[in-house]
């Protein structure tokens, strides 16, 4: 299999060179040159593979550079008993008839990004031998606060590798900031940016692009790569849990084999839907996928009108993770859908860049519709997804789920389309406290955090992620901020290039 750059301003690469690049240098993000296909019988043979035999079976069809071995060793590492301590790694959690929650944060940091991020060190030191590479890494990550501590856990004293990661200062959860700020580890650095999510993720890709920079990373034995989902080696761990779920529905007699389902995904940089979209090529039976958004609806309004539109305020929600007006994967999506014409796509890129918005052309818009539509949350609205959710199931739910089970409830009375639909549920509901404890008592709470996290245990009988336990009495390692528009030199400064 090799990986073509959505510009087509690259040569084609393998999954090594993909993976340890993290982007195409000049622009633009890699795809498989073509999505394997499964048989729908092949797939429903799958039914009683555990997490990682399944893991194995969708990655050996990308990652033809690598041995069955290194993959089988890589997912048996990843996804442990010590990692994972449940038996189901995904729980999938019914919540009424035609409803269920796919639980995606059982992982170390709480969030579904341990999905991919305990799996991708694995995948870069592969990817780093196969290309020979003796550099040291140097992981650049731009977090709206999930991604960061999971890149954080997931790298930390790994050889050969350092990592630094950059957060909107005020634009995260006081739980996420605290899990960054404490991570241990000889090679981590995590940095507070004066901005917002957008100008942290602008900045990473641009020093990924400085050509002078890459030079004198080259000549201090360094080189860039990426633990955001713009890197193949993070999106492709992403595919396994969609398999994954409906497969558990079909074990679980809650489907017939065949029978389609929908998916609703939280978005933000549009990874995580993007790797549920890219199991529907590969034949998993899916209908309709809903994206689901907060205030920053600029995803909602593109599934509306064709129309991708970034002219408009930056807000902070309850969701923050999702707090997110450029998303990045929107790129491979849009590849994928137009036929890999990369003249398109630069052509959007380059207005957006000039105009702040661009307009896809009518034949793409159409074949987006069939399988796509965007509902977004107000935060009232979340809230009030938090609360109903507690009271009409006895489920807890954090703030981005909300906006995923309210988004697919606005979507069936919408459309009538009564589906049996799976949401992601991205986040556990105590990295989010004192959100959450507000939308259960429906009023402002002034208490510190960690007493707020007392309550909502005392108050749900529900019991803290073990990954978040004891975060208070954390010694904070890391104090870095800096400026919008000095990452690079924080880097040079970090690197002491
Ligand atoms: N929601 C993310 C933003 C970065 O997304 P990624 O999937 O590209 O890593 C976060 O929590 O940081």
């Amino acid at each position: 299999m090799e990986y073509i750059s959505t510009r087509g301003n690259y040569k084609p690469v393998s999954s090594a060179e993909a993976i340890s690049l993290g982007m195409v240098p000049a622009g633009g993000l890699f795809v498989p040159v073509e999505i394997p296909k499964f048989k729908l019988k092949e797939i429903m043979s799958q039914k009683n593979k555990n997490y990682q035999k399944l893991a194995a079976w969708i990655f050996k069809k990308f990652l033809t550079d690598f041995s069955e071995d290194e993959i089988e060793k890589a997912v048996e590492a990843a996804y442990s008993e010590q990692k994972f301590p449940e038996v189901e790694k995904t729980p999938l959690v019914k919540l009424n008839q035609n409803t269920y929650i796919l639980e995606l944060w059982h992982g170390p940091t709480a969030a579904f990004k341990d999905m991919a991020l305990q799996i991708l060190p694995q995948l870069l030191a592969e990817s780093a031998k196969k290309m020979k590479i003796e550099n040291e890494i140097v992981i650049l990550v731009a977090t709206s606060g999930d991604t960061g501590k999971a890149a954080l856990e997931g790298f930390k004293d790994v050889e050969g590798v350092k990592i630094i990661v950059f957060y909107p200062e005020a634009g995260v959860s006081r739980v996420q900031e605290d899990q960054m700020k404490t991570t241990a580890g000889e090679n981590t650095e995590v940095v507070s940016l004066k901005g917002n999510f957008d100008d942290c993720q602008n900045a990473v890709k641009d020093v990924f692009a400085d050509q002078d920079l890459k030079q004198r990373l080259e000549d201090n034995n360094y080189q860039f790569s990426s633990a955001n989902s713009i890197n193949w080696g993070r999106l492709l761990p992403q595919i396994v849990y969609y398999f994954k779920a409906y497969l558990k529905l079909l074990q679980d007699g809650e489907i017939e084999a065949g029978e389609k389902v929908n998916f609703t995904v939280p978005t933000g940089n549009f990874g995580n839907i993007l790797a549920g979209y890219y199991a529907y090529r590969m034949g998993l039976p899916v209908n309709k996928f809903i994206c689901a958004s907060n205030d920053n609806k600029v995803l909602t309004d593109f599934l509306e009108t064709g129309i991708y539109d970034i002219n408009r305020d930056f807000k902070k929600t309850i969701s923050p993770s999702m707090d997110i007006l450029i998303s990045s994967n929107l790129e491979r999506f849009l590849f994928e859908m137009n036929g890999h014409d990369s003249s398109k796509i630069n052509d959007w890129y380059q207005k957006l860049k000039t105009d702040k918005k661009f307009k896809i052309d009518d034949q793409t818009f159409t074949k987006i519709k069939e399988m796509f539509s965007g509902k977004f949350s107000s935060e009232d609205e979340a809230r009030a997804a938090v609360q109903k959710t507690y009271k009409d199931y006895n489920y807890l739910i954090d703030p981005h789920t909300a906006v995923g089970i309210d988004s697919l409830f606005k979507y069936r009375s919408d459309s009538d389309d009564q589906t049996k639909a799976v949401v992601d549920s991205t986040a556990n509901p105590y990295k989010f406290s004192r959100a959450v404890l507000e939308s259960l008592k429906g009023e402002k709470i002034d208490r510190d955090e960690y007493r707020i996290i007392e309550e909502l245990e005392a108050m749900t009988a529900t019991k803290i992620h073990r990954g978040l336990a004891g975060l208070e009495n954390m010694e904070a390692k890391h104090q870095q901020s800096c400026e919008k528009d000095g990452v690079k030199e924080k880097i040079e400064e970090l690197l002491k290039l």
